[in-house]
């Protein structure tokens, strides 16, 4: 497996040392603590401790300008950007089947090479069921032990994600789904005004796929795989602006429909390649490398996420590079 390990991360080492001891709330959860439920009994070395399945992609993000008014980050300005991305599903099993998985990703950073660049890992439900890391925790846990419907029972503030849940039908296709940041972010233009935002990757294309062999363990992978030799897939990237009724802190309630809605611009993914060749495995896609012109909202999830990306980078990275130094004789 190539690996490169990009300075980026160290800095998101330094982000998981500090958020690792400020989670608020009663019990406090580390980065670790949740590396290690999320990597479970089975060390799966090298991989991801979650969305360990996953391809990447490239291609380029044609930004409208829509939002340049909002946001001083090149990304909004109008123009088209290169970006490196990875489409994956939730869990840490590298050999996952693609559609037996609760949640398909999309993530991407957009001018990579640069230092406005923006990194952003979306899923496909629009809401968490809990708001905080440590009950993001104990709902983890909950799904391990297969506790979910008590969990949930004692968590009124999962009903918005219970109703999508319910609702929701998984597509035949990664180029088919909607993806969403989930977590509010806050948008600032050169005047210094802040406007909080979500995010969505919306499908441009009306062709639903069709799975070849819905036995295969890669059923999704290769409908996309297939479906770009046709030509580029593409989506909106649509922005949300919260109103003074939204509380940017918390993800498990929607935003309403009538808020405003701009198209940020057009997400043109042109390539993908398997994830151990390719340039997205080496990436850590932590929601908090942001360009100037973005910054976090006060949701602990994000600052949560942040730490436990950086302890899953650290761990995997260790790990192929003992597989390059040692053959794998020592690991
Ligand atoms: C406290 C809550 C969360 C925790 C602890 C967590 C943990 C993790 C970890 C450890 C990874 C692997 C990182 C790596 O090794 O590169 C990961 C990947 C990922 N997470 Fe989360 N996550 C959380 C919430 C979320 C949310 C809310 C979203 C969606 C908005 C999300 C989307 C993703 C995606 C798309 C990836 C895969 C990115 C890639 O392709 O590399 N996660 N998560």
């Amino acid at each position: 497996m190539r690996y490169v390990i990009f300075a980026a991360a160290a800095g998101a080492v330094v982000a998981a040392a500090i958020y690792a001891v400020s989670f608020s709330g009663r019990a406090p959860v580390s980065a670790q603590d949740f590396v290690n439920l999320q990597q479970g009994s089975r060390l799966q070395a090298g991989f991801r401790r979650a969305h360990a399945k996953g391809f990447c992609i490239s291609g380029e993000f044609q930004s409208s300008g829509a939002l340049a008014a909002y946001s001083s980050a090149q990304v909004l300005q109008s123009g088209s950007y290169p970006f490196i991305g990875r489409i994956s599903i939730a869990g840490n099993n590298p050999s996952a089947p693609d559609l037996k998985a609760p949640v398909r990703s999309l993530a991407l950073t957009i001018l990579p090479d640069s230092p406005q660049q923006w990194r952003t890992a979306m899923n496909t439900p629009p809401v968490l069921a809990v708001a905080t890391p440590e009950k993001f925790y104990q709902q983890l846990l909950a799904i391990q032990n297969s506790t979910v419907p008590e969990f949930f029972a004692a968590h009124p503030e999962a009903q918005n994600f219970i109703n999508w849940r319910n609702s929701y039908q998984p597509s035949q296709s990664f180029a088919t789904e909607r993806y969403h940041s989930i977590n509010a972010f806050y948008l600032i233009n050169a005047q210094g005004q802040q406007q909080a935002v979500r995010w969505a990757a919306l499908p441009l294309t009306d062709d639903v796929g069709q799975i070849t062999d819905a036995e295969a363990t890669d059923a999704l992978q290769q409908e996309f795989l297939s479906r770009l030799q046709q030509g580029p897939v593409r989506f909106d990237l649509q922005f949300t602006l919260a109103t003074a009724n939204d509380n940017p802190a918390d993800a498990t309630i929607p935003w309403p429909d009538t808020n405003p809605q701009l198209i940020a611009g057009t997400i043109v993914i042109e390539q993908a390649s398997l994830q151990d060749a390719g340039a997205c495995n080496a990436i850590n896609f932590d929601p908090l490398v942001l360009p100037a012109g973005f910054a976090p909202s006060d949701d602990p999830i994000l600052r949560a996420r942040a730490a436990a990306y950086a302890e899953s980078h650290r761990r995997r990275a260790r790990e192929v590079l003992m597989q390059q130094v040692t053959g794998g004789a020592n690991e």
